[in-house]
């Protein structure tokens, strides 16, 4: 007999079947979860080009390194920026859906552009977010978010290598630099940030969510290092989401702390001050509301605009028309197919718009040194991320529709 307190299955009636099937087939898939068949009830109307907003859902925590002129809270200030958008990385679907979703598998070109409007605060300024899914095989997505005003761009690109050991555990390839021009100086300054590994919690009641695993890391060119480790449900606290953080000089490490952060990145958590034991700062999730991206009206945006590119989509998925969905989707993912096939016969690749591939010792030296004290290697992910991809702000500067002179050809629109 069960006791009351343990979870029951939310897998709706008429779905256990083939929740069951989809159990059965993760457990022998080959790593590319964008693959799987998994029931109506667990599909996103969201395609993932779209979670690259993430990353800048604060606004005012994104650009607020960028004013600090003491390096040492600079640094302190990028890791407290990086923790805060945890929650809407990794919880956020959770949150709004009741559990962690399939979200829509980007086709090659799809983009997913907005911004964050100043909204009164006169020393904010405009933050704009470019979103590019790069490749299709395997899939990778690029980002970059910009904000002129600060001088502050943060961009990167991700892949998901997927394996099955008694739930689905993601490995994220891939990384992410934020640079900054610290004020009264002339300089960049760079730092660069591993992703942590993750996994699916709670697979078999059919309510997934989930957890971060492992480390992340944070260093900048002004010798700084940040080191976040996750524990999960914590040894000590019990909860779920624990991590602790602490941010040191490179040349001394960890050891010798400047500052520790603990709590729950989707919940609470607290900055010390490792030599005072002082806290100094303290972050609330609930205490602090996103700000909503601003994006074109959908009859204005692009045809390879992702929320234009899916609508018919993601309106069958809402609506529980499964025979649309399959139509459209298929529509999309034939058209694309005939596109790369003639782009293959004519020698050619599809044209990115906002990234470009780029060789390894091609690549901004600063990023080099940093990524070799990471030990992380484009060349060595680049087979699992179609490349190494960097943003192209000459492109991206007074971008507006169309994208792409193909028009609705590879989509399968005809207009
Ligand atoms: C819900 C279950 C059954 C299906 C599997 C869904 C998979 C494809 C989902 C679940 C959680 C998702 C991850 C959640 C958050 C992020 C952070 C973002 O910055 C990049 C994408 C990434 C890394 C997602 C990739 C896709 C992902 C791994």
């Amino acid at each position: 007999m069960s006791s009351s307190k343990e979870p029951q299955s939310q897998v709706p009636a008429g779905s256990k079947g083939s929740w069951s099937s989809f159990l059965k087939s993760i457990a022998s898939f080959n790593g590319d979860l964008s693959s799987l068949t998994a029931p109506p009830f667990i599909l996103s109307s969201t395609s993932l080009t779209e979670y690259s907003a993430y990353w800048a859902e604060h606004p005012t925590v994104f650009v607020a390194p960028a004013k600090e002129a003491d390096p040492e809270k600079r640094a302190l200030l990028v890791l407290k920026w990086f923790l805060t958008t945890l929650h809407q990385q990794y919880c956020s679907r959770s949150e709004k859906l009741g559990s962690e979703k399939k979200p829509l598998n980007p086709f090659l070109g799809e983009l997913f552009l907005g911004k964050w409007l100043a909204n009164g605060d006169s020393d904010l300024g405009e933050t704009q977010l470019f979103s590019e899914q790069v490749s299709h095989h395997p899939p990778a997505t690029a980002y970059a978010i910009t904000n002129n005003k600060h001088a502050i761009e943060l961009q990167g690109y991700n892949a998901q290598k997927a394996s099955f050991s008694s739930t689905i555990q993601v490995k994220q390839l891939g990384h992410a630099q934020y640079t900054l021009t610290p004020p009264g100086s002339s300089e960049k300054e760079k730092y660069v940030i591993t992703l942590p590994n993750l996994h699916i919690e709670s697979l078999i009641y059919g309510t997934p969510f989930v957890e971060l695993e492992k480390t992340a890391k944070i260093v900048s060119s002004s010798g700084y290092v940040a080191k976040i480790d996750f524990s999960g449900k914590g040894w000590l606290s019990g909860k779920k989401n624990t991590f602790t953080a602490c941010l040191h000089k490179a040349s001394e490490g960890e050891k010798k702390p400047l500052y520790t952060i603990d709590g729950q990145w989707s919940n609470t958590f607290t900055i010390k001050d490792a030599r005072t034991k002082e806290v100094v700062d303290k972050w609330v999730v609930n205490d602090n509301k996103t700000t909503p991206l601003d994006l074109a009206p959908v009859e204005e945006q692009d045809l390879y605009e992702s929320r234009r590119a899916w609508k018919e989509v993601a309106e069958n998925i809402q609506g529980g028309n499964m025979d649309a969905v399959s139509a459209h989707k298929s529509r999309i993912e034939n058209a694309q197919r005939e596109l790369r096939r003639a782009e293959q016969s004519e020698g050619r690749e599809w044209e990115r718009r906002f990234f470009n591939r780029i060789e390894e010792q091609d690549d901004d030296p600063l990023f080099q040194k940093l990524a070799a004290e990471l030990g992380i290697s484009g060349n060595l992910e680049g087979e699992k991320t179609g490349g190494i991809w960097r943003f192209d702000a000459a492109k991206a500067a007074d971008a507006k529709p169309p994208y792409h002179k193909i028009g609705g050809e590879g989509l399968g629109i005809t207009e």
